[in-house]
């Protein structure tokens, strides 16, 4: 079954500089109970998916529906009832908790708020949710400064467990940690993910990071996914030459062999005036003259993967 079904997603920011193509024509389903990530380089559109498939974005265009309810289009009020299905994990646990609030209280917040439980309950609920991500209970008390960036992203994952969500969006969670310490989040995250039936939209621009925890992938490219499969299946057999490119550039160290050059050479092309046809083409090793006409659409390329290329 489908958490999340999103549609013809469109999403363009107007700046000065005219209107940047964030998301153009996305379709994408979360399924119950699976980790979806969301793979590409920085400025892709990855964010703005993410905020558009948790409600947090209204799209400019297209449907996102959530627990079979739509999102789109609805007014604050009648997203307030879904809202609390749906929580955030960001990069920086230095600036999402509030220095100025003890840990239990930024923890309570979310219960007072919806009104849940008695005070007493919702103080045992906060020292065992401390527990269950790996803290003391005596956390509670302190604030975010006493703690290390792993532990602040604990507590960040405590927050959002509060409300007993289905879904939690993770953008770049583990990007500003050590390797050791990311490896521990992304098990707490697993263990989360087991113990309480949760779903993740979990996005990074490091794809090593993302094989290790997502069920399936889908690749992005200049606002749209060119490439979605499950995991053993976008390393194993990439399709998309973009996919392939992101692939080659995870570094995969060999003592005494020298670093590979760089696959993807050139910057982004700007998404206010994006290539024509295939977006990838002006980077693509195998463009022909024809991809700067239609654009590609994504096409089922065996069980559970799609891929939008001519040359795939
Ligand atoms: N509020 C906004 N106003 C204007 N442009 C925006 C806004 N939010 C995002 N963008 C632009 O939309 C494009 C996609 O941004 P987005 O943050 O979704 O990409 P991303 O793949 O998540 O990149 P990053 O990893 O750097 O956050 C970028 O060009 C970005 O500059």
């Amino acid at each position: 079954m489908n958490l999340v079904e999103a549609t013809g997603l469109v999403k363009h920011f107007h700046t000065g500089h005219g209107a940047v193509q964030a998301i153009d024509g996305v379709d994408i389903a979360v399924r119950e109970g699976e980790t979806l990530g969301i793979v590409g380089e920085s400025g892709c559109g990855k964010s703005t998916l993410g905020r558009l498939l948790t409600g947090l974005l209204p799209p400019d265009r297209g449907s996102v529906r959530l627990l079979g309810e739509e999102c789109a289009g609805q007014s604050r009020r009648a997203l307030r009832r879904i809202r609390p299905l749906v929580q955030v994990v960001f990069q920086n646990p230095y600036s999402s908790l509030n220095p100025r609030r003890t840990v239990g209280r930024t923890l309570l917040e979310p219960l007072a708020v919806h009104r849940i439980g008695t005070p007493r309950d919702r103080a045992a609920r906060v020292a065992a949710m401390l527990e269950r991500v790996g803290l003391s209970p005596a956390a509670a008390a302190r604030y975010p400064h006493e703690f290390s960036g792993g532990q602040r992203q604990r507590i960040a994952i405590a927050r959002a467990m509060m409300l007993e969500p289905r879904l939690i969006l993770c953008d770049e969670a583990v990007s500003a940690l050590d390797v050791s310490v990311q490896a521990q989040i992304l098990n707490l995250l697993a263990e989360m993910k087991r113990e309480f039936g949760l779903s993740y939209v979990f996005i990074s621009h490091d794809l090593s990071v993302v094989r290790h925890i997502a069920d399936r992938i889908a690749v992005m490219y200049l606002g749209r996914i060119v490439e979605v499969a499950d995991r053993q299946r976008i390393w194993s057999e990439p399709r998309h030459p973009y996919t392939r490119a992101l692939i080659a550039s995870v570094p995969r160290p060999r003592p005494g062999r020298p670093k590979p050059a760089p696959v993807l050479h050139d910057d982004l092309p700007s998404p206010i005036d994006p290539p024509s046809g295939c977006r990838f083409r002006t980077r693509c090793p195998v463009a022909t003259p024809s991809c700067a006409g239609q654009a590609p659409v994504l096409e089922k390329m065996g069980a559970d993967h799609a891929c939008a290329c001519f040359h795939a």
